[in-house]
């Protein structure tokens, strides 16, 4: 009887916590924004947030059809949060400029990458090596070029075998092998950024980082660090990596003073994250700085670049008028400078329409609320929540485009030749109808880097071989696969290459390019 007693006492005192979390949870206020996703019924509301799993372009879709067209926020629901998607530009507008105290980005990236399980917690709102990898990489850009030149010249050759005849080439592991040499070749320099073992490592940690945050964003706190730990093997890539780096970190630690100019040390994502770190930074922070960076540029960069080989096969019409283009900018420039890749405006417009028509996400400018704000069209956003822009239907909006389903890779070259816009619709260039790369205070910062290599691996790729999807079909790219927000080509049709005629040596060699004739 006792024992029954206390039992009750112990009922009472719980359901009584739950009666008041439950009431304390419903008086918060929830945002005004209409929930799109829910079909009719109890089920259908449960199974809301699953259909951004399985489905998450048809939801967005289905948000501007409804809303987004009008002009009119909406809500979706997600396994781990609400989004509130605004599609208006004036509300964008409001976005962009809201001050950091309101909505930010850093504390929505550590969550999107789960920082605390796979590098460490807080890395990129602490994020010190940013500013420093903005103003290095931006300055640096013309000395960086003819690295880039040899590193996309050499990697396309190793990481292919095509002859004269059409060869079947799998265009993202290609794209993937290429942008991860390049890349790596900036941030750390030869002979490392040639070690596969590295390289593979790199490469498989960034795919495990997606992987593990998905798993781990829908967990229970209790259950996040086994997954963590035992399924996504993390551990094993950053050891090899460590192995590969570590050294580097430390061997210039000891020969060069930290904090000098950088005209006197070597100018890597090395040094630019020992230049800002805190004195004493262990070696393992170090290196996961040099992750972060890898994983915000290899798969972002070599999805666009897929993309936008996707898109030359599927458009042949393009591949002349480029290639033209490409040999005469390097021809009054002398090879591969600065001037000579703003002078491929052509190419510029078709990267920027590839991006237009498949931003490798389909949402961007994610921020969290830090303190609840009510938007300029009336929708109430509370502390916590996230808000973003919906990239990939905003881009096909009839509002902001002419005839936005088609494919039309001088659509930009054409609105640069009207009067004012010479500077204008630029692929590294956001807008609030541009949002590849976000927008305000933090755009991707590694976006004219990435332009420039994009540039040149197409260059390179268009001016040596013809490209054609799988069995000459032209103009019919398979639609575009959805993992998560990333957007990325479909492969079920592959495409081929072969080489152009009479090409004996890469057109990336200034001296050889006046020997080609189309
Ligand atoms: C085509 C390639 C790329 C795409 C599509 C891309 C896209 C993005 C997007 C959408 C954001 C968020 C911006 C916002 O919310 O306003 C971002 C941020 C960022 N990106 Fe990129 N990115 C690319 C290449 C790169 C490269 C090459 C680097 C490094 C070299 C880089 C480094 C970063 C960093 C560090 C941030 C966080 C900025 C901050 O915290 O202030 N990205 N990127």
């Amino acid at each position: 009887m006792e024992l029954l007693k206390e039992n009750l006492k112990l009922l009472q005192a719980v359901s009584s916590i739950l009666f008041v979390l439950i009431i304390y949870c419903s008086s918060k206020k929830k945002s005004n924004a209409p929930l799109v996703g829910v079909e009719p019924g109890i089920l259908g509301y449960l199974k809301a947030p699953y259909r951004w799993k399985q489905d998450p372009m048809s939801l967005l879709k289905e948000g501007a059809e409804k809303y987004g067209k009008y002009g009119k926020a909406f809500r979706i629901t997600t396994p781990s949060r609400d989004m509130i998607v605004f599609s208006n530009q004036e509300v964008l507008e409001e976005l962009k400029t809201l001050p950091a105290s309101v909505a930010t980005f850093r504390p929505a990236g550590d969550t999107m990458i789960r920082s605390e399980y796979n590098f460490h917690e807080g890395i990129i709102q602490d994020a010190y090596h940013v500013d420093l990898m903005r103003k290095n990489m931006t300055e640096k850009l013309s000395s960086l070029l003819p690295d880039v030149v040899g590193e996309v010249t050499d990697a396309f050759e190793e990481l292919t075998d095509v002859k004269n005849e059409w060869t079947n080439v799998n265009v993202l592991d290609t794209s993937v092998g290429v942008i991860a040499r390049v890349t790596s070749r900036i941030f750390v320099g030869l002979p490392t950024c040639r070690n596969q073992e590295y390289l593979n490592h790199m490469i498989q940690f960034s795919l495990n980082v997606m992987k593990s945050a998905t798993v781990i964003d829908v967990l229970p706190w209790f259950l996040r660090w086994i997954v963590a730990s035992f399924f996504l093997k993390k551990k094993d890539s950053q050891d090899i990596i460590v192995k590969h780096v570590g050294g580097l970190f430390e061997t210039r630690q000891k020969t060069e003073m930290p904090h000098t100019s950088s005209a006197t040390t070597t100018s890597d994502a090395i040094q630019w994250i020992l230049d800002a770190a805190p004195p004493g930074t262990p070696t393992l922070k170090l290196v996961q700085r040099l992750m972060v960076f890898n994983f915000a540029s290899v798969h972002t960069s070599s999805i666009t670049l897929a993309h936008a080989l996707y898109d030359l096969a599927a458009n042949p019409e393009f591949q002349d008028p480029l290639c033209i283009e490409i040999e005469e900018g390097l021809r009054t420039e002398g090879g591969w400078t600065k001037q000579a890749l703003t002078k491929m405006k052509k190419l510029d417009s078709f990267l920027r329409e590839s991006s237009r028509m498949n931003g490798v996400n389909i949402v961007t400018v994610v921020r969290k609320v830090i303190t609840s704000h009510t938007f300029i069209d009336g929708t109430y956003a509370p502390k916590g929540v996230w808000v973003c822009a919906p990239a990939a239907t905003l881009h096909l909006s009839s509002e902001l485009y002419e005839n936005p389903e088609i494919f039309d890779g001088f659509r930009f070259y054409r609105m640069r030749q009207l009067e004012g816009n010479a500077h204008n619709y630029q692929m590294a260039s956001p807008s609030l109808g541009y949002l590849p790369f976000g927008i305000g205070k933090f755009a991707c910062p590694g976006r004219f880097f990435a332009t420039n290599e994009l540039k040149i691996a197409v260059a390179y790729i268009l001016c040596n071989y013809r490209l054609r999807l799988n069995g000459g079909v032209c103009g019919k790219k398979p639609p575009n696969l959805f993992s998560g927000i990333v957007c990325m080509p479909n492969p079920t049709v592959g495409i081929e290459l072969k080489k152009r005629e009479g090409r004996e040596k890469s057109v990336l060699f200034p001296g050889h390019v006046t020997s080609y004739s189309l």
